[in-house]
């Protein structure tokens, strides 16, 4: 455990520069399913789709060299962060196998290894923090950090551009958390916290963190005027007993550590809610040959698998007059209703020596949690010989985070 002062007191308000909104700055989200663009989308977008960005963001360089600053170094492969170290590197690394995207590492103490699947691409393994300062200064060009990586150490830096928000690992939240008793035992939101008498310019509110830079801007946000700020590493739970602390503000998962050190979350504390992003630089995307490409690959990959994780397919025969009518039956069910609706097809056999169609299979996928409602809604309209089986991938048309991407991008 390593902890240093940042200094006696934080003077918040001219000493920080603090943009004035809470939510991330523009240009560093990227909400896919939110965006008035990815709503609008419809058209399929295939690899000619991808070359046509590739060839307008050329030609966007080419029309304006002298704005342009140099990319760093003149390499022609593109390069990947992942983690080395800390609960995010192995998920990471079997995210991507899931995705037939696997590492190939030849010695664990190696920090680079490729990607057989995808060529000119380079894997760098770095702490999550550099991953960010990378990314940053253009040593990087893709990277795997969870979102409060991204934010304390991107620090808004406009080139980080998230290629995929929520690649469904690494969940936790960045909060602030008080002790339960003491002075702290009716404290309950963070209104009551700020507007605690024993907050002055000689006796400041002192927070624990190794967010500083989040941390901070939240708190001057909220209305906090003294402020003393501790930059701890790890076990930042032991602060406040210890007496070094008045306040944490840390990762939290489960509440397992607040609640075994005695702290507890307050209303309206919560800060970011975190997982783990692909997040690239701007520039890269821009003006690296192959980046888009790269890039697109990956994302098609990762939203195939995270679409069709926790999804199954259920397959099963009914009797009916036409496949119409069988759809009626079943689209008069909640649970039956798939992706874009039930594929009917007539099932051929052979009835008095005539083909004739007796059966209709109905093929429709479901999320696993309603497996059996699912089951108990296709037999209440007739359905029998049920079969289910797992989906690996499911492609989509279109990748609706990619257009939000190409629009961010201005492509
Ligand atoms: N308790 C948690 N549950 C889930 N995800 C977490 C938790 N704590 C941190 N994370 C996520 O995992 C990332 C890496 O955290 P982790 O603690 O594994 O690495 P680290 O802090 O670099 O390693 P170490 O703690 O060994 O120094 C964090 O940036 C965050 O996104
Ligand atoms: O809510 P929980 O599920 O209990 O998880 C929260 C804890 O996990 C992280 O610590 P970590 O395990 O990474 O240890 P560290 O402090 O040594 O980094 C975080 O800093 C919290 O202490
Ligand atoms: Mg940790």
């Amino acid at each position: 455990m390593s902890a240093a002062m940042l200094g006696t007191r934080l003077d918040l308000a001219p000493s920080f520069p603090l943009s004035p909104s809470p939510s991330p700055p523009s240009g560093l989200r990227v909400r896919a399913s939110t965006s008035p663009a990815a709503a609008a989308g419809t058209r399929a977008l295939g690899p000619r789709a991808v070359q046509a960005a590739a060839a307008a963001a050329a030609t966007a360089v080419a029309a304006k060299p002298a704005a342009a600053t140099p990319l760093s170094s003149d390499r022609t492969v593109v390069r990947l962060g992942l983690p080395s170290k800390g609960r995010m590197a192995e998920q990471t690394l079997s995210l991507l196998k899931s995705c037939q995207l696997s590492v190939r590492q030849l010695n664990p103490r190696q920090y680079t290894a490729d990607i057989p699947q995808v060529p000119n691409l380079e894997v760098w393994f770095q702490r999550p923090t550099d991953i960010v300062r990378k990314l940053c200064s253009g040593d990087l060009d893709l990277g795997i950090v969870g979102y409060d990586i991204i934010s304390e150490y991107g620090q808004g830096n406009e080139d980080l551009v998230i290629v995929h928000d929520a690649l469904e690992f690494g969940h936790c939240r960045l909060s602030l958390a008080v002790p339960k008793e003491g002075i702290f035992e009716n404290i309950n939101t963070l209104e009551e916290l700020v507007n605690m008498p024993e907050w002055t310019e000689e006796r400041p509110i002192r927070v624990v963190t190794g967010f500083g830079y989040v941390g901070a801007k939240f708190l001057k946000e909220k209305g906090f005027k003294h402020v003393s700020f501790l930059a701890g590493d790890g076990a930042l739970e032991s602060y406040p007993a210890m007496g070094m602390a008045d306040v944490i503000v840390d990762l939290v998962s489960s509440g397992t550590t607040l609640r075994e050190n005695n702290l507890k979350e307050i209303e309206g504390g919560v800060i970011l809610e975190s997982q783990a992003t692909l997040v690239a630089s701007r520039k890269s995307l821009n003006r690296r040959e192959g980046m888009l490409e790269i890039s697109h690959e990956m994302l098609e990959r990762l939203e195939a698998h995270l679409t069709a994780s926790g999804k199954i397919m259920v397959t099963a025969n009914m009797r009916g007059n036409s496949a119409e009518e069988v759809a009626e039956r079943v689209l008069s069910q909640t649970s039956l209703c798939g992706l874009q609706g039930p594929t009917i097809s007539p099932v051929y056999c052979r009835l008095d020596g005539k083909v004739a169609v007796d059966y209709y299979a109905i093929n429709v996928v479901v999320p696993q949690k309603s497996l059996y409602k699912s089951i108990q809604q296709l037999r209440s309209i007739g359905g029998s010989g049920v079969l289910v089986s797992k989906l690996t991938y499911i492609f989509d048309e279109e990748t609706p985070r990619w257009r939000t991407l190409l629009s961010e991008l201005g492509m």
